[in-house]
């Protein structure tokens, strides 16, 4: 199991408490052991837990609470200082290293989440990419093996679209496949998810959604693109497998093969057309 993940499946106010009970913790032991043993360390472990898990303006509260945990020991352990005002500059230098490392972590902490974003999403479109596609059908397998309920996948292909290319230029094109994901996710409800595959092949995963109301959905953005392909002179329509799954396959790779097959066998109808079947197994 990977630490991280593991770690982040606690919430925000779980952490909180935590590193405060750290900062009691390591403020209480350096109280205890006086002012010879040195637990500067101890303290910057709250300050990360707390600006990485909770955030930015929690982890500079962690900062602040630790520098006065620390001027506190200080001041109970009377070490002699030569002059009354060190006690206040050594805290506030402390309070400068645990500032900074808050704010390090925490910006580490957007910079990976933003890193995580890129990954998962098609930079032309902005729809989910079909490494992360495979990851979400995955799960939503699991819940739906858990939940008995069924679930329906679509897999669309646009019709003559390397002609806009030739005709029209890759921008053309381009626009095209940004307006496609744009029109179809209009039509979906938020829990659905739109991925590219990849070139012009896009997928839907409908969970929660047997035959019928898939295929309310799919006429739906059916009737959508061609409007829109209509307004702006492109003369593309769509190729749609719809499989409806009533038993889980064994794998993600099984679903979009035999949706992939539908949609291959929807080309051959002549395009334009979307075939339907019933995954219940072998
Ligand atoms: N503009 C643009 N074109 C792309 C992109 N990715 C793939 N393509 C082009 O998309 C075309 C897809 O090929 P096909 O699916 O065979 O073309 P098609 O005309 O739709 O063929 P049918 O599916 O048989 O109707 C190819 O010409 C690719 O070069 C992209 O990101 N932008």
């Amino acid at each position: 199991m990977r630490l991280l993940p593991f770690l982040e499946r606690n919430k925000g106010l779980f952490w909180a408490v935590v590193a405060f009970i750290l900062v009691a913790g390591v403020g209480l032991l350096d109280i205890v052991t006086g002012y010879e043993l040195a637990f500067s360390l101890f303290y910057l472990l709250p300050v990360s837990l707390a600006a990485w898990f909770v955030g930015k303006r929690f982890g500079l509260a962690t900062s602040v609470v630790s520098a006065l945990a620390w001027g506190m020991a200080d001041l109970l352990s009377e070490q002699p200082y030569s002059h009354p005002a060190i006690l206040y500059w050594n805290t506030t230098i402390r309070f400068g290293v645990f500032l900074i490392t808050a704010l390090l972590m925490s910006s580490l902490r957007q910079a990976l989440e933003r890193e995580q974003e890129l990954s998962r999403v098609d930079n032309l479109t902005g729809a989910v990419n079909r490494r992360f596609f495979a990851e979400l059908l995955q799960m939503e397998l699991d819940r739906s093996q858990r939940s008995k309920h069924p679930l329906t996948l679509a897999y669309i292909d646009l019709d003559n679209f390397k002609a806009i290319n030739d005709r029209l230029g890759h921008a053309a094109g381009d626009q095209l496949l940004a307006t496609t994901v744009r029109q179809v996710k209009g039509q979906l409800r938020k829990t659905d998810i739109l991925a590219r595959l990849g070139g012009d092949e896009f997928a839907i995963l409908l969970p929660e959604t047997h035959m019928e109301a898939a295929k309310l959905v799919i006429s739906d953005v059916q009737a959508h693109f061609l409007n829109e392909m209509h307004r702006n002179n492109w003369p593309v329509t769509l190729s749609i497998g719809v499989l409806t799954c009533t038993k889980i396959p064994a794998t993600t790779d099984e679903l979009l093969n035999q949706a992939d097959a539908l949609m291959y066998a929807a080309k051959n109808q002549g395009k334009n057309a979307v075939c339907y079947a019933v995954y219940a197994g072998d």
